[in-house]
């Protein structure tokens, strides 16, 4: 359902109309904006603090930007929302994440002022340097280029990287810091502890007055106001202040730290820095969560926390009578520590998501065993390796499609090696209404095809805990375990651990009439399948693979023996996958039999809710059962059977 706007805003359609009002009607407008996501994002989900801290930002934006000429990209994107709201897609707003709605990120194809699509974390000032760079080949000096990154997203590599670039190039970029202290969790590394020094220095406090000072005079300068500043800045930031700011010494101007609430004096400055041409950044300090008090107060459960009461804060629950089965990150983060007790080699790393993959509880209880790195998940990777090079098991988890960043290094440093690095893969599958840049949609295929790689996913937090106890045993190697988002299936999940013979598929039921070889969690719809499969007469033997590789050859033998139809369930991208796999050993034991792969087809499936997107693609229950008509078991066996 549509929200109602206030006032102003609702004669806000695009960043033209909201130019019509005076900066005096900012601050109104800032408040009605901040409202107007607080009341949809309350009954809708989706991202929240992110995008209240930086109301002010996305005005003043807006309101002195030339937008779309002048390019904005949001880095990760989770804090566009107001970005949405003011650039045409107020009225679709209520569709936010929802299957067939808006993306919850910058997306080129949903409107032109998306000027790149987002999801990960710390690409914005690659490409607004790419932008910039573009624009000052085809001569469009006049056009800005304009990255805003937080300070979580400036500790991946890529966004060194492109300040690395940046500064040399003398392109027309201005790269907004937007300041809050926080990641996801609170933001961690010597990059943060400097930025807090920054902020709360007396020196660079006394500094940020000079610059706002030379800010506000500038405009009065007339044609030669540039070269002006240029002296006054060497003047103000000579000697120490230039030297030891990081910045600086990377050639990019440095502004700030200033208010990043302030929406007069951040369009005051704004103004004032279109005209210095070349690599700057303006350090905005903000708060994660602004104007809605709980989630000032609360950030990390605050980013994303679903539906919510928002006159009472209070979260709403799934409407469930039956007792929940855990999240499988719970699952994984209890175990873990249960592990760890035994197992005194075991250590954990996460890039940046102790709450999200639950590994906090490690790092609550296992302080010196347990590492957020930032947002890094190349460092993550080789961390690790280097932890096992000297005889510990890293527990390395990340997201499926955040480990996408960091193939070489799963590759060179740890497989190659053959080091003992245990890959937790969360996420993986259909990520829901994050949609395609959040879809763990390929881990199977990309980690199947690297030697010594253990390529492993549970059916249920049971399994997860046992593959995770095989997986910390001596010279095991690299071994990836891949789980959903979400809950598992079994409320009675905390039984003891016992290895599991790796390579090796479980029977769920026997059958005659077609096989169903599944991985993952995904086996439970399967098993959904068979129930009604079976309530029509008809008889699916079931097998849990386990392992995408080693596959179990002995099963595989068993199955191509008996099957003439086989179907294979996985929730990832079918090129490359587990039903590859199978129909490779198919084809190189000279066996013949119609095989149905069911999975991610070779396109981007956007976003929805899980249960929606496996439907989209063929292979929840229903799909499953539709593709064993297709394969026309049910004539055979009635037939049979009549
Ligand atoms: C490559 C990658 N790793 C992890 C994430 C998950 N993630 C999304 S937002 C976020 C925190 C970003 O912090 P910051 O840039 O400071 O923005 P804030 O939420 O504070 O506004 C993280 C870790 C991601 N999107 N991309
Ligand atoms: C923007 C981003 O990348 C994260 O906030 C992500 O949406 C978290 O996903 P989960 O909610 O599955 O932890
Ligand atoms: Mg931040």
């Amino acid at each position: 359902m549509e929200v109602k706007a206030g006032e102003f805003l609702e004669q806000i359609n695009y960043p033209a109309d909201l130019k019509k009002f005076s900066e005096a009607d900012l601050v109104r407008i800032c408040n009605e904006l901040r409202q107007f996501i607080v009341d949809t994002v309350s009954v809708n989900g989706g991202h929240f603090g992110s995008s209240l801290g930086v109301v002010e930002l996305t005005v003043a934006l807006h309101y002195v930007l030339n937008t779309p000429y002048d390019q904005l990209v949001w880095d990760v994107g989770h804090q566009a929302y107001g970005h949405k709201i003011l650039t045409g897609r107020r009225h679709s707003f209520h569709t936010n994440r929802i299957y067939k709605g808006i993306s919850g990120f910058p997306k080129r194809s949903e409107s032109e002022y998306d000027t790149f699509g987002v999801g990960h974390s710390s690409t914005s000032i690659s490409a607004a340097l790419g932008m910039a760079v573009a624009s000052q080949y085809k001569g469009e000096t006049d056009r800005q280029h304009v990255a805003v990154i937080g300070d979580g997203a400036m500790t991946g590599g890529m966004a060194f990287e492109a300040l690395n670039h940046g500064g040399i190039e003398n392109s027309n970029i201005l790269v907004i810091l937007n300041d809050n202290c926080m990641s996801i969790d609170p933001n961690v590394g010597a990059l943060k502890e400097y930025l807090t020094d920054i902020t709360t220095s007396k020196s660079y406090n006394r500094f940020r007055d000079d610059i706002s000072y030379v800010l506000t005079k500038i405009s009065d300068l007339g044609p030669n106001a540039h070269e002006m500043v240029k002296k006054v800045e060497k003047t103000i930031k000579g000697g120490l202040l230039k030297r030891s700011n990081f910045f600086e010494a990377l050639k990019f101007r440095y502004f700030g730290p200033i208010d990043g609430h302030d929406v007069k004096h951040l369009v005051k400055v704004l103004n004032d820095l279109k005209d210095i041409p070349g690599p700057k950044l303006l350090h905005c300090v903000t708060v994660k969560g602004k104007g809605y008090a709980l989630a000032e107060k609360d950030q990390t459960k605050w980013h994303s926390p679903g539906l919510f009461d928002k006159i009472t804060g209070e979260i709403k629950k799934t409407n469930s009578d039956k007792p929940l089965a855990p999240k499988y990150q719970d699952v994984f983060g209890n175990t873990i520590v249960e592990l760890a007790e035994q197992n005194k080699k075991i250590m954990g790393v996460t890039p940046a998501m102790p709450s999200g993959s639950s590994l906090n509880i490690m790092m609550k209880a296992m302080p010196d065993r347990a590492f957020d790195v930032g947002i890094a998940e190349q460092h993550a990777v080789t961390f690790s390796a280097g932890l096992a090079t000297q005889g510990m098991v890293p527990f390395c988890n990340i997201y499926s499609t955040f480990m996408q960043r960091a193939y070489d290094q799963v590759v060179h440093d740890v497989a190659i090696q053959k080091l003992n690095v245990v890959f937790c893969l969360d996420r993986a599958g259909f990520a829901g209404s994050d949609g395609p840049t959040h879809h763990g949609a390929y881990d199977l295929a990309y980690m199947r095809c690297i030697p010594n790689m253990i390529v492993s996913a549970p059916m249920n937090e049971e399994e997860l805990r046992n593959l995770m106890f095989t997986a910390q045993q001596e010279n095991m190697g690299p071994f990836s375990i891949r789980y959903p988002r979400g809950n598992g299936v079994m409320v009675d999940w905390r039984r003891p651990m016992k290895a599991i013979e790796v390579g090796k598929a479980r029977m769920i039921c026997d059958g005659e009439d077609v096989a169903i070889l599944s991985i993952g969690h995904i086996g439970n719809e399967a098993v959904k399948a068979c129930l009604e499969l079976n309530s029509e007469g008809i008889h699916p033997a079931h097998y849990d693979m386990r392992f995408a590789k080693p596959l179990d050859e002995t099963v595989l033998h068993q199955v191509f023996s008996k099957f003439k139809n086989v179907i294979t369930v996985e929730d990832g991208c079918i090129q490359g996958g587990m039903g590859s796999a199978v129909i490779e050993f198919m084809a190189d034991n000279n066996y013949s039999a119609n095989v149905i792969r069911l999975g991610i087809p070779d396109k981007v499936v956007e976003h929805g809710e899980q249960p929606e997107l496996w439907a989209e693609c063929g292979y929840d229950s229903k799909g499953i059962v539709k593709s064993v008509e297709k394969l026309a078991v049910s004539r055979t066996t009635k037939s049979i059977a009549s």
